[in-house]
């Protein structure tokens, strides 16, 4: 009885050990998965962020994302799963082989003769399924990409009604996906049914030699009972290790590619510069600047662009639509590398610039404003420390933003939406400029930064940035009116820097930006150009100027360059084109 009660609590002392046991494996596996989860999410996303621009050109957010996501979990819950059965079967393997034996040395040497045999079939099959594995990842990237252009994209997708087409797109992907999946499952299939083969070979194997040495006394039939049920337990770990661990290794292997690909990726332009001066006076100069951008190699976009710009001057790069303007603003920024050539800033090349020194003190506001999906004030702010909602609401006074935020209903702290999509074109560029005033930057860059504003805000915010005394101002701009004033016109075409000056000596010299500043006079250079206008030749420009010319026979030579005067032909031309077509 005694003994009876012993053997009682000692059975129940080990269920309890058992299950304790079992609870802390299960919740340390949990608690690993997500660990490594974490980190491995943490490493991709470091290195996506300190990938080069370019990268960003060729590889789609979709993709990045669904690396991110779905590639991410994949390979972490996979690994450590498997992790947990490997170990666990792996042990059950060698103590299950000791038994065996202990039992039969002969019939364990025949049992273990199998085992590289199965092993090599099981590489065979991994290396497949690694790689359906990596083409099930990558057609399942693609479609999260069509979902984030639709998605991201969805005014313009509803305003062209193509919904139906979008889905579709999206449809056929997954369709790849699956067919990839079904490929998938036919090789997990025959894998399977490959493995039942050897293992139907194996009993065959163990029960006729086994036979055999039961008959000539080298073993006891009991013995070669206990060795059948053994090598049961066997094929069934080594079933685990095959089909379940190894294959499912090899396809987190193959999710894990790319992964791992981008985790290791080296970025084609580097931000190791170290240099951080305690002031910055904002010289810039392009010396024989050539520069193609990645993804088009053989494109040359600017050929031995050489400029100079002098601490506080500002100055308007224009020419025509994709001349180069916007690409001379990325070099000033380091987001892409020249070819040859080199862009200084205070007499040192970009690229030895401290990469955060750099860009506080080079602030960009570019042609389409990305606002960040949190308050305006912390889109001001924006990777600033400790900024006081005084010092925000200055800069946007001085964007001319203030007024507009405060009959917001919230303030500064209204939500701008994803992508600053709650507010207007125009109040998106102002919070922007406000945004890159607040660095007080040496340098401050403008590219088509006000186009969207009406020209009470625009002589505002152009104000705001002269106000920046001894502070170098680049502008890109179409518009007339926002470069006019410049201290210094740089006009490049096709690449290459034409002609520079100031307004005056560039209408007299009467090259490419007289062509440019007519046509746009005449309202030929927008997009809403009227058919009267379009017949209008290069020759009709000089009849119709001289015509007015004539008209106004008080105004002096100069007054031919004067802008004021230019509006003025330009509206007797307006009148001039709708009295013809009415007649
Ligand atoms: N990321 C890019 N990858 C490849 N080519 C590019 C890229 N960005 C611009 N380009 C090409 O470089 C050329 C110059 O473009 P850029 O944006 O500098 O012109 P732009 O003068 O600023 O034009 P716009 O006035 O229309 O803004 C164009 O032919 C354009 O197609």
């Amino acid at each position: 009885m005694i003994v009876d009660m012993s053997i009682h609590e000692c059975a129940s002392c080990c269920e309890i050990c058992s299950a304790a046991c079992y609870a802390l494996r299960t919740g340390l596996f949990e608690i690993t998965k997500i660990k490594f989860n974490v980190r491995v999410r943490n490493l991709l996303f470091r290195s996506i962020t300190r990938q080069e621009i370019g990268f960003f050109d060729s590889v789609k957010t979709g993709e990045i994302i669904s690396r991110l996501s779905a590639d991410t979990t994949i390979t972490t819950v996979m690994f450590v799963n498997n992790v947990k059965v490997l170990i666990a079967s792996f042990v059950r393997v060698v103590g299950i082989v000791g038994f065996m034996v202990s039992l039969s040395w002969r019939l364990s040497i025949l049992t273990l003769i199998m085992l590289p045999i199965i092993g090599v079939v099981s590489r065979v099959f991994g290396g497949y399924l690694k790689k359906v594995a990596m083409e099930i990842r990558t057609s399942f990237a693609r479609a999260n990409e069509v979902a984030d252009e639709t998605c991201g994209n969805i005014r313009t997708v509803r305003s062209f009604a193509n919904e139906d087409r979008e889905c579709e797109r999206y449809s056929e992907l997954l369709e790849k996906t699956y067919k990839l999946h079904i490929r998938k499952a036919l090789l997990l299939g025959s894998f399977t049914l490959v493995e039942h083969a050897f293992d139907l070979a194996l009993f065959v194997l163990t029960l006729y030699y086994g036979g055999h040495l039961v008959m000539t006394h080298k073993m006891t039939a009991g013995n070669l009972v206990a060795f059948y049920l053994y090598l049961n337990r066997l094929r069934a770990s080594l079933k685990k290790l095959t089909i379940q661990v190894y294959a499912r290794l090899m396809e987190a292997v193959g999710a894990s590619t790319k992964v791992i690909e981008f985790i290791d990726r080296v970025p084609k332009v580097r931000n190791g510069g170290q240099l951080a001066p305690s002031k910055l006076r904002g010289s810039i100069e392009f010396k024989n600047v050539w520069m193609c951008y990645p993804s088009r190699r053989r494109a040359h976009v600017l050929k031995d662009v050489s400029f100079k710009v002098s601490p506080g001057e500002v100055v308007a790069l224009v020419g025509p639509s994709g001349s180069g303007k916007s690409t001379c603003v990325n070099l000033l920024e380091h987001f892409y590398e020249t070819m040859s050539g080199q862009v200084l800033l205070d007499g040192n090349p970009i690229k030895a610039y401290d990469h955060k020194f750099l860009h506080r003190r080079v602030a960009l506001v570019g042609q389409e404003p990305v606002l960040f999906a949190r308050s305006i004030k912390d889109n001001i702010s924006y990777a600033l420390d400790n900024c006081s909602l005084e010092e925000v609401q200055l800069v946007a006074r001085q964007a001319n933003a203030h007024q507009f935020i405060t009959e917001l209903p919230e303030g500064y702290e209204t939500e701008a939406g994803e992508k600053g999509m709650q507010l207007s074109g125009g109040q998106k560029q102002r919070v922007a400029i406000a945004r890159a005033l607040i660095r007080r930057p040496a340098v401050l860059l403008l590219d088509e930064a006000t186009s969207a504003l009406d020209s009470e805000s625009e002589q505002m915010v152009e104000q705001a940035t002269q106000n920046l005394h001894g502070h170098t101002v680049i502008v890109v701009a179409h518009r007339l009116s926002t470069v006019e004033k410049a201290d210094r016109i740089i006009v490049i075409d096709k690449g290459r820097v034409v002609e520079q000056g100031r307004h005056n000596e560039l209408m007299q010299r009467d090259g490419t930006y007289a062509k440019m500043v007519r046509r746009q006079l005449l309202g030929l250079d927008t997009s809403d150009d009227t058919e009267a206008g379009d017949s209008l030749t290069d020759d009709d420009y000089c009849c119709k100027e001289s015509g007015s010319s004539t008209a106004d026979s008080s105004s002096s030579d100069d007054d031919d360059t004067d802008p004021h005067h230019l509006r003025r032909s330009k509206l007797e031309l307006t009148e001039k084109n709708s009295d013809v077509q009415k007649k």
